[in-house]
């Protein structure tokens, strides 16, 4: 067995604890058991219940964090996947040839399973492997919902702005904005990083709201707010709490007029909901570009602006703000604002 003893295996748990992002610590899980069992590779796999692998990131010696999108699972994945569902036994090893693949369920629920995938010549993984990998997953699973929890807003369920300022980190950095794109379905193959666009979401008249149904009456227009905007949005969007009664959505699109689309979609289904009470409410929007040479907070008060410009217009739309670049941001912006 590779793990020399167990200060090894509490080294590594050490490891994992030691890191405040999720990301990092998947591939840390990831490089701990390919350091110490070598096999071919080992993978991270999002499986969605049509037997598409929704995100997949693999660490091999060729690949070190290799994230694949949106690919068919191959037949051997899937038969291992299904014997663990079925089962009762934490992994399952299955062998084609002389490959094997040895898969561990890391969490599950009713759309995704999360598994971990170890694919070697031959199986190399013994039973006591698999035993201390099973150690090691509980310490990742039970470390990565704590920091999950920590970026997650407690009312409506929406990841929270420290979750925002990590996303927008990473696409600032292009880390998680240039996955491999190998896409099925009808969509294209492209290897372009995704466009994102930031839009700032703002219930109108909010205080009103408050002030004369109670801060009860305010929560659940926040949930429900939460909740539609979540579903007016695509699969490759994102839509966090940003504040208050504010939500920042991360659109990825590569023309404006798709944008205006999905955001036009979300105002209009926030004016369709009816509380029992209150009747109807309303959101502004104001939104920009994310460009490569922009920073984030830059980003933000462009979009601030434009949000700005949606509520003095009289709330209730949408506008484009365009960002500038870092020597252009100190002049008068004011006059490029577009109104939809
Ligand atoms: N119920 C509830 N209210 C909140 C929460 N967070 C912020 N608020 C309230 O949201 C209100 C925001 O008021 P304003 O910033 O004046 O905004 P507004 O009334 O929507 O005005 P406009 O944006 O100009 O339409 C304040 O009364 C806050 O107390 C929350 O989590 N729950």
């Amino acid at each position: 067995m590779r793990l020399k003893s167990s200060s090894d295996l509490v080294g590594h748990i050490a490891g994992f604890t030691s890191l405040r992002d999720v990301d990092l610590l998947e591939m840390s899980l990831l490089k701990t058991v390919f350091t110490t069992l070598r096999p071919l590779n080992v993978s991270l796999i999002s499986l969605d219940t049509n037997n598409i692998i929704l995100k997949r990131i693999d660490y091999s010696s060729e690949q070190v964090g290799h994230v694949s999108i949106r690919i068919k699972a191959d037949d051997l994945l899937l038969r291992a996947s299904e014997q663990l569902d079925r089962s009762t036994k934490e992994y399952c090893t299955l062998n084609e040839g002389d490959r094997a693949i040895t898969v561990y369920l890391l969490s599950q629920n009713r759309r995704v399973s999360h598994y971990i995938c170890i694919e070697a010549k031959g199986n190399i993984v013994t039973q006591s492997d698999s035993y201390q990998i099973i150690g090691m997953l509980r310490v990742f699973q039970n470390f990565r919902a704590l920091l999950t929890e920590a970026q997650t807003d407690e009312l409506t369920g929406l990841p929270n702005r420290k979750a925002f300022n990590n996303v927008t980190e990473k696409i600032g950095e292009a880390v998680v904005a240039s996955p491999e794109v190998i896409e099925c379905d009808k969509r294209k193959s492209s290897d372009e990083p995704p466009q994102f666009w930031l839009a700032l979401a703002d219930l109108d008249n909010f205080k009103v709201i408050n002030d004369s149904f109670g801060h009860l009456m305010g929560d659940e227009v926040l949930v429900r707010t939460a909740q539609t905007i979540q579903g007016s949005i695509r699969e490759d969007d994102m839509v966090f709490r940003y504040g208050g009664e504010e939500f920042a959505i991360l659109v990825s699109a590569k023309e404006k007029e798709q944008v205006i689309q999905v955001l036009e979609r979300v105002r209009q289904n926030v004016e369709g909901l009816d509380f029992q009470r209150l009747g109807k409410i309303t959101i502004s929007i104001g939104f920009t570009e994310m460009k490569d040479d922009v920073f984030a907070l830059t980003l933000v008060e462009t979009a601030d602006k434009a949000l700005y410009q949606s509520k003095s217009n009289g709330k209730n739309q949408i506008t484009y703000q365009p960002t500038l670049s870092q020597q252009a941001y100190h002049e008068d912006i004011e006059d490029d604002a577009e109104l939809f």
